[in-house]
């Protein structure tokens, strides 16, 4: 599991470093790896460091700092190394470096002496963990220009421009081919948009040891699946792998109600019974004849998947908060939220259409800056939200920590996709786990199991792939050999040749 922090407590981690070992040097450091890093980018394309072309876009902070140190050392290597100063005064002490190394400095009046189509590789120096998102018009050109022509760029610590913070792009920012990312992660690199415009990342050790922020984003992989995934074992029922209630569906939109089931069952609920239409009862009956239609116990609760404009679903929903029993509530039924409020043990599935609904802002917001939606939508409703996207975000109310889930193939973006989503989120609730680690191993699990296909499948048979990566995924137990039996002893051994 990958651990991300905001700013404010990246500066602290680093701080705690420096206390830690006075001696060393943060920004030599940081400048030693960012210049190994150009040097392979232009050994991959080039063939060499010597004779390359460099630009280095300097801001006036520590960034540029570290980019100047680094441009020294590509200098000393031989490559042909300018610098433009951007923003401020060049850092000093990285300035005087890369001059003595043989590089120079332009400032931006003299842009118009250097081509930037004929560079081998840019340093993006502009700006770091101080940086404002957002360029300066001119620098946002020459990012653009950089980015037009081709030039692989390597970022110092963030692609300049971006909101480290929250992951947004809110305006203009640089698109890097690589990004070294010194210490911690930044929320920038496991959020899209940024995490697009930071390419390749390249984490730096530089002592900071992680701690228990209260704003930390975990993001999951595939190791955390299967470690918190709730296998089944030799003491499991089917009660306690949980009884999944589902009312989704309608005469208009029989298809989610169907294939909620199927996300609930090769998820591994214990048991289905579906309170959905005739329509897709019938269906169910020849696919799955293991679903029950009788009204009985049940240990979550899925709601909304396609119901249309179903008019009592206000009611529906609210009945389900009153039995204290955990609940999805997904597509339509996130419309039909009772106004007293939700719980946090309950799961609401929302794309970004329906989050930019509930908040009463548009898609667009929440697209630019998806966490903020999250938690916005989180602490509005008072339930825990899944933010299903291109980045799949569980926010709880009133935490500013999240969980991140595995990502996807962008196909998994397709009708029905979200139908056997909440199928296997309500599967999870309802064997014990707690919502918003359900959310997460819900929208990891479906994204895995779409990354091991070949391509494109329809939702159903997506469904069945959940269960043959959770067989995959499963830890085996350890099991004692006991290398006596069957060994050639006077009675077992007696029928061999
Ligand atoms: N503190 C440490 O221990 C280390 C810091 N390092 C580097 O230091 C960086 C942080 O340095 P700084 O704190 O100096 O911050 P930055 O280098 O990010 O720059 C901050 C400066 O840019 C200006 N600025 C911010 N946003 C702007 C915008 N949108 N438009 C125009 N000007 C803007 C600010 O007013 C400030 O002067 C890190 O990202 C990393 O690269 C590394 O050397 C490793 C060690
Ligand atoms: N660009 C993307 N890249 C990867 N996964 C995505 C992307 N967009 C959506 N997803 C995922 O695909 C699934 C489809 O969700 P959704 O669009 O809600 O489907 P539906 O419309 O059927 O409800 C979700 O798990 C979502 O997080
Ligand atoms: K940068």
């Amino acid at each position: 599991m990958l651990t991300a922090y905001p700013v404010h407590d990246i500066r602290r981690l680093e701080t705690a470093a420096i206390d830690a070992d006075p001696a060393q040097d943060l920004m030599q450091q940081a400048a030693g790896a960012v210049a190994a890093v150009a040097a392979e980018e232009l050994a991959r394309r080039r063939g060499r460091v010597y004779g390359a072309r460099v630009l280095i876009l300097v801001g006036g902070g520590n960034n540029g700092g570290d980019a100047l140190f680094a441009g020294a050392r590509l200098a000393r290597r031989g490559a042909r190394v300018i610098a433009l100063g951007l923003l401020g005064t060049p850092h000093p002490g990285g300035l005087a470096a890369l001059l003595a190394a043989g590089g120079r400095l332009l400032d931006q009046d003299q842009l118009g002496q250097v081509d930037l189509d004929g560079f081998d590789l840019g340093l993006d120096g502009v700006l770091g963990i101080g940086g404002r998102p957002g360029l300066p018009d001119q620098v946002a050109e020459i990012a653009r220009r950089l980015d037009e022509c081709d030039v692989p760029v390597v970022a110092v610590d963030l692609p300049s421009g971006v909101d480290a913070d929250t992951g947004a792009v809110p305006s203009a920012a640089v698109r890097a081919t690589v990004t070294v990312s010194f210490g911690a992660a930044k929320l920038c690199e496991v959020i899209e948009p940024a995490k697009g415009n930071c390419g390749r990342i390249v984490r730096i050790d530089l002592g900071f040891r992680p701690d228990n922020a209260v704003t930390a984003i975990d993001v999951l992989d595939e190791v955390d699946l299967a470690r918190r995934w709730p296998y089944p074992d030799a003491r499991s029922s089917k009660y306690t792998r949980g009884v999944v209630g589902i009312d989704a569906g309608s005469t208009q939109y029989p298809g989610a109600g169907i294939l909620a089931t199927h996300g609930a069952v090769f998820s591994g609920a214990g048991m289905v019974r579906f309170h959905g239409g005739e329509e897709a009862r019938r269906v169910l009956t020849g696919a799955l004849p293991n679903v029950v239609y009788a009204e009985g116990r049940v240990q979550a609760m899925l709601y909304g998947s396609g119901w249309g404009d179903r008019s009592d679903g206000a009611e529906v929903i609210s009945r389900g908060l009153d039995s204290g029993l955990p609940g999805v509530v997904d597509a339509d039924g996130l419309q039909r939220l009772p106004s007293r409020g939700m719980s946090a043990d309950w799961l609401l599935t929302p794309h970004a259409g329906e989050l930019a609904r509930l908040l009463g802002c548009d898609r667009s917001e929440v697209e630019a800056d998806p966490l903020t939606a999250a938690h916005r939508g989180a602490d509005r409703t008072g339930a825990t939200v899944l933010l299903k996207g291109s980045t799949q975000i569980v926010a709880q109310p009133g935490r500013r920590s999240a969980l991140i889930a595995v990502g996807g193939p962008a196909w998994t973006a397709q009708a029905g996709s979200g139908d056997v989503l909440a199928g296997i989120c309500t599967t999870l609730l309802a064997a014990g786990v707690p919502a918003q680690l359900a959310g997460a191993l819900a929208a990891s699990v479906q994204a895995v199991a779409a990354a091991s296909l070949p391509g494109p499948v329809p939702p159903q048979r997506l469904a069945e792939q959940v269960a043959i990566v959770l067989g995959r995924l499963q830890p085996q137990p350890p099991y004692e050999v006991d290398h006596e039996i069957g060994r050639s002893g006077d009675d077992h051994g007696a029928g061999r040749r």
